[in-house]
């Protein structure tokens, strides 16, 4: 096991080197070489090759013939749509289109480092969505980067590999009458996704019920932070029981580090669209390329599902781009993602459901969109992860802060941890920036010791389950503000929680149908009471758990500095609802836009996935989500994407 802070030794080394001219010359050739290392980290792009078709490049040497058929086309290369194709073009009697509008995740050595994602965040790589303003949180409005590049958000996350609790699938299952989608028999796909690497610190892990062959690659860190360690004794302290596997048959509950991939990122991309994968005849897989819309035809009066519509968009912006048409023989499959598959998106015209027409009809004809199928439910329902962040002083200034560099020092720090990274592959840019977590019920008494509320707050059970979470407590070794784009000029440390089974509900809409327009995304946090409620019992558990004796050596509760948080223990619970109305924000998390439900109970697909009132199109990723899982999406992307890959290709 690895242990930060040898960075921190770096200052020593230095001084060191610097005493005599041997040392110093020793010191000049180091750095170059580091540099060199570096550099050729950041630099070195892992093209998928000429195997991908880049849109920008159509009309010179590889276009997609506008005659061409396909048998499918994907809309959307993320989580979903990646694994997806990779498994429908398995068939090679089969001809599968994915369409992605961003460029390759693998190319970026922000995405393939697993500590770098941030960076991508005010990057082209991402939507650039605000939520509209947030009317139960002091209307601020927020940040909310969605990934566009191939892998989708799998190409940006924090690779928290936790895969909800068994119960929240067995309510799916329930839901909709089809046992296919209860944990005994979903789980298998979750299986076929991982391959999961057994770890001998470990040894509890019962090996037999998890993944050995899939293409996710799942395993532990082989480094951790001395934050992660603090955190997990504090929370066996305050009486979270540590749980060996959060992904075993008994459940997430308990504290562990996350079970995740190792060193290098397994997003969708990396793990489904391997070389070989792309060199099959049969999938043409094309990056920068945008959906405009779903093309469809009447066929014996009923609407189906015929092809796409897409652009190169950076071209489309200059008005220079061509529109290029594909035709599906077979079905058209969008997995564009909670906020595009209902929606619209930037930049660029990008229509899928609802400026198709498939969408609410009086909201389609308030923006003038002809109504091809009046379905209420596209882009209700949508709902997130709301979280708030606690930032402590960090008593032994040995935060991984640098990974963020402010001074001459942290450059140094910043290029030690990339030189170890890139020939080790381990050190501090190998993590997620949050290595440990619990995941525990916010009424639970032994966490709740003390814990004084007000008389008119409500608290009502919206988990799956008496053995389910509602909320997950995590550590970061450094603090930050606003999704990390601002970061302390001290070091710190942070816990963070966050609501896993919020009922609060809000929307994606139209903000207009002018091919150039964002969608407003307004997730409603706060408007249920509950959650609110529910978010200040995970702020006291935080607390606690911050000033439990296993944190004592690393968080400094006497700081005068009046931007961290030492000062909220003692504070009432009203002013902690006001803190959690101030700072709630999210946590990367939105489905449920285009819900897998009974029509009449707000559905958009069936148990199949099939949009209703339409042939030949179905939705794949986390807008089909009839309830938010109480744990990281991801892997539900995955496994949902596996068994519609397998009905597909058995005629279902
Ligand atoms: C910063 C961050 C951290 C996260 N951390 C974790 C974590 O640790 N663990 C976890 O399990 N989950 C995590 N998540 C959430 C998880 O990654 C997502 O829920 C999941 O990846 C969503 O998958 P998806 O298939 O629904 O959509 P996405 O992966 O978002 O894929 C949608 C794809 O569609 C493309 N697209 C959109 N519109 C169009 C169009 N018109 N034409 C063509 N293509 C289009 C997009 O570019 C994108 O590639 C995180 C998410 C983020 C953003």
């Amino acid at each position: 096991m690895d242990h930060f802070p040898s960075p921190y030794r770096l200052e020593q080394l230095i001084s060191f080197l610097r005493t005599s001219p041997r040392r110093r010359s020793l010191l000049a050739t180091g750095t170059l070489a580091a540099l060199y290392i570096v550099l050729r980290h950041f630099w070195t792009r892992k093209q998928t090759g000429k195997l991908v078709t880049d849109l920008s490049e159509v009309g010179t040497q590889f276009g997609i013939d506008p005659r061409d058929e396909f048998d499918y086309i994907v809309v959307g290369g993320g989580t979903s749509g990646c694994a997806l194709a990779s498994r429908l073009s398995e068939d090679t009697s089969k001809r599968v289109l994915l369409l992605e509008a961003g460029g390759s995740g693998r190319a970026l050595a922000l995405s393939r480092t697993p500590s770098a994602y941030g960076g991508l965040f005010m990057s082209n790589h991402c939507f650039p969505l605000y939520s509209e303003p947030q009317v139960f949180a002091n209307g601020k409005k927020k940040f909310w980067p969605r990934a566009k590049m191939l892998g989708g958000c799998s190409s940006m996350n924090a690779s928290m590999a936790q895969y909800g609790a068994p119960e929240d699938y067995d309510e799916w299952g329930a839901f909709m009458k089809d046992e296919s989608w209860s944990w005994k028999n979903f789980r298998r796909y979750f299986n076929k996704f991982e391959k999961y690497v057994p770890d001998p610190r470990y040894p509890e892990v019962d090996t037999s019920v998890r993944g050995k062959h899939g293409p996710i690659r799942v395993g532990y860190f082989n480094f951790i932070t001395n934050s992660a360690k603090a955190f997990i004794d504090s929370c066996i302290e305050i009486g979270i029981p540590f749980t060996p596997d959060f992904n075993g048959p008994r459940g997430t509950m308990g504290v562990m580090t996350y079970v995740d991939q190792k060193r290098e990122r397994v997003s969708s991309e990396a793990a489904y669209l391997t070389p070989k994968v792309l060199a099959r005849k049969n999938l043409k897989v094309a990056i920068h390329a945008h959906i405009t819309r779903v093309l469809f035809d009447r066929d014996d009066g009923e609407l189906r599902a015929v092809g796409v519509e897409y652009a190169n968009t950076d071209l489309m912006l200059k008005q220079k781009g061509t529109v290029y048409r594909s035709r599906a023989r077979k079905e058209v499959i969008v997995s564009a993602g909670a906020i595009h598959s209902p929606h619209a998106s930037h930049p660029g015209r990008i229509d899928i459901l609802m400026l198709s027409g498939i969408g609410p009809r009086a909201h389609l004809e308030e923006h003038g969109i002809p109504v091809l199928h009046d379905l209420p439910s596209v882009g209700t329902n949508l709902v997130d992860h709301p979280s708030i962040d606690l930032n402590f002083k960090d008593k032994r200034n040995e935060s991984t802060r640098f990974l963020r560099p402010q001074t001459f020092m942290d450059g140094c720090r910043l290029m030690f941890a990339a030189v170890r990274y890139r020939l080790g592959f381990s050190g501090p840019l190998a993590m997620n920036l949050g290595e440990a977590a619990a995941f525990v019920r916010s009424d639970d008494p032994k966490l709740l010791a003390g814990y004084k509320s007000v008389s008119e707050s409500v608290w009502t059970d919206s988990t799956s389950s008496l053995n389910s979470p509602d909320l997950e407590l995590f550590v970061t070794n450094f603090g930050f503000l606003d999704l990390g784009r601002t970061w302390f000029d001290v070091h710190t440390r942070a816990l963070h929680c966050y609501l896993l089974r919020p009922t609060s509900r809000g929307e994606v809409r139209l903000k207009s149908n002018h091919p150039f327009d964002l969608p407003t995304v307004n997730p409603n946090y706060l408007k249920d009471s509950n959650d609110l409620e529910k978010l200040v019992r995970g702020v006291y558990i935080c607390l606690r758990i911050a000033r439990a004796r296993a944190f004592e050596p690393y968080l400094d509760h006497d700081s005068s500095r009046a931007d961290l948080d030492q000062g909220l223990i003692g504070k009432t619970h009203a002013e902690l609802v006001e803190l959690v109305r101030e700072r709630v924000q999210t946590v990367y998390h939105p489905s449920s836009t285009c819900r897998m439900a009974p029509e009449g109970e707000g559905g958009v697909v069936d148990a199949r996935l099939r949009v209703y009132g339409v042939k030949g199109l179905r939705v794949c990723d986390a807008s089909i989500f009839p309830w938010i899982v109480s744990g990281h999406p991801a892997a539900a992307c995955f496994a949902a994407a596996e068994k519609l890959a397998e009905e597909i290709k058995g005629g279902m």
